[in-house]
């Protein structure tokens, strides 16, 4: 019975959400009062009513629930187009400032895990979703999504209709929005908070990155590997620049037999090259990347020195290192289903990406060579100039979550430092086209 009751309710809410595409009305905010969750078995009534607000800076008010954390918070609102792998996107700390919309409407119902983790906190500003599960079903599950969000502090809205939300990003372009469930502030306060607040020329990767060197050894589990991870030559000592670095770049190094050293985003240029490293790799990390001029200098004196490899931000500092724009993009790239033309070998990798900000190739100087496009919209996705023995992806090659096409990147990084050992003024490094398939 009451299982019947309970998938109906469900049912009945979807099918009101799903025909919305407008702000929902006050009526709707009723109708959503249907929507079950878990009791906590202490009495409480098993459904929620309405007790938060997304507020966005075009004036448009969302009535949602809200899990995790309570409060009030300002964000810039993105969605994710990935299908899986809500805990990896949670914790990437490239989001830190912006509200995460997941476009897949069903989140939870794997709970998390110890494992997937892509660094030590959640740095996002909240999640906005669908659907929250009613319950967990995963062998790894160690925790449900409301609880672990709770602990860390992170809001979490669901039943709100993200497709409209979604439709308004991808018309409007990225709106800055406020989170809420403080109901002592009135909307008109809630949307002067957003209409304050901005994230272009915030440097946010202060704020995630780590604060000392340190080693990392841990490589995927060998459960989860999936490349044979054999290159020849491997041993190179590389050092991270941690912008806001996934675990699982880290992993991937580890994995293809790299000593990593990872440092904090001030680590001086010269400290770096006192190291003597093989190569020196640039995170992802969050924000603008004009935010960041001290991390851009610190890029300008490695270039030419030692092979390098920039993934997003790292990216994104590269171009500008060059002496290249970057500018804001629409809406932006987040998802783990975007096309992307490798230049070099014609072939499409289906690639995981999480970026706002894209590299302008036009204002790059000669001899930088645009690699990869993303297939959607053209925008430059990776970049290589062989005479300075530097490679770099807009995108994810680690894929967490993700598909693994562009793993790749990481055995063509292998080479390049391969070469740079071997370089003389006469055998210049070019970049190998190694490919997995
Ligand atoms: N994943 C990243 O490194 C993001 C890069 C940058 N913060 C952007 O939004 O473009």
């Amino acid at each position: 019975m009451a299982t019947k009751a309970l998938s109906f309710a469900l049912s009945f809410n979807d099918l009101t959400n799903c025909f919305s595409s407008n702000p929902p009305s006050a009526a709707a905010a009723k109708v959503s009062v249907f929507t079950v969750r878990c009791s906590s078995g202490n009495g409480e009534r098993p459904w929620k009513n309405s007790d938060a607000r997304l507020v966005l800076e075009d004036g448009s008010i969302w009535r949602a629930k809200s899990f995790g954390a309570s409060g009030t918070q300002v964000g810039e609102v993105v969605f994710n187009t990935s299908l899986t792998g809500y805990q990896e996107i949670l914790t990437d700390p490239s989001y830190a400032g912006q509200f995460v919309l997941m476009t897949n409407p069903h989140i939870g119902n794997t709970g998390v895990n110890f494992d997937d983790e892509e660094s030590v906190q959640c740095f996002l500003g909240g999640l906005v979703i669908r659907s929250l599960s009613i319950s967990t079903s995963n062998w790894r599950c160690a925790k449900a999504l409301g609880d672990y969000l709770a602990e860390r502090n992170i809001m979490g809205i669901y039943d709100v209709d993200t497709r409209a939300i979604t439709r308004r990003l991808r018309e409007d372009g990225s709106l800055i929005g406020v989170l809420s469930t403080d109901n002592s502030k009135t909307d008109e306060q809630l949307l002067q908070m957003s209409k304050s607040w901005d994230i272009v020329g915030v440097d946010l990767i202060s704020g995630v990155s780590c604060k000392s060197p340190h080693e990392w050894v841990d490589k995927t589990k060998q459960q989860w590997e999936f490349s044979s991870g054999k290159v020849a030559g491997e041993n190179f000592h590389v050092v991270a620049y941690d912008f806001g670095i996934k675990h699982n770049i880290l992993r991937r190094l580890a994995s293809y037999g790299c000593k990593i050293t990872v440092v904090p985003s001030t680590w001086p240029a010269s400290e770096t090259l006192n190291m003597k490293p093989d190569g020196v790799l640039f995170s992802n990390g969050p924000g603008d990347p004009s935010a960041v001029p001290y991390a851009v200098e610190t890029v300008k004196n490695i270039i030419g020195k030692v092979p390098v490899f920039g993934i997003c931000m790292g990216h994104q500092l590269l171009g500008q290192a060059l002496g290249g724009k970057t500018f804001k993009m629409k809406f932006g790239h987040h998802g783990g289903n975007h096309p992307v033309r490798n230049l070099q070998t014609g072939h499409v990798e289906i690639s995981a990406q999480n970026h706002n900000y894209a590299v302008d190739p036009a204002t790059l100087p000669e001899g930088v060579k645009v690699t990869h496009i993303n297939l959607n919209d053209g925008s430059c996705a990776g970049l290589a100039f062989p005479a300075q023995q530097l490679m770099s992806l807009q995108y994810h090659p680690e894929a967490s979550p993700g598909p693994h096409d562009s793993d790749y990147a990481f055995k063509e990084f292998i080479e390049l430092m391969k070469q740079g050992k071997n370089r003389t003024k006469e055998n210049l490094p070019q970049l190998s086209a190694l490919h997995s398939s």
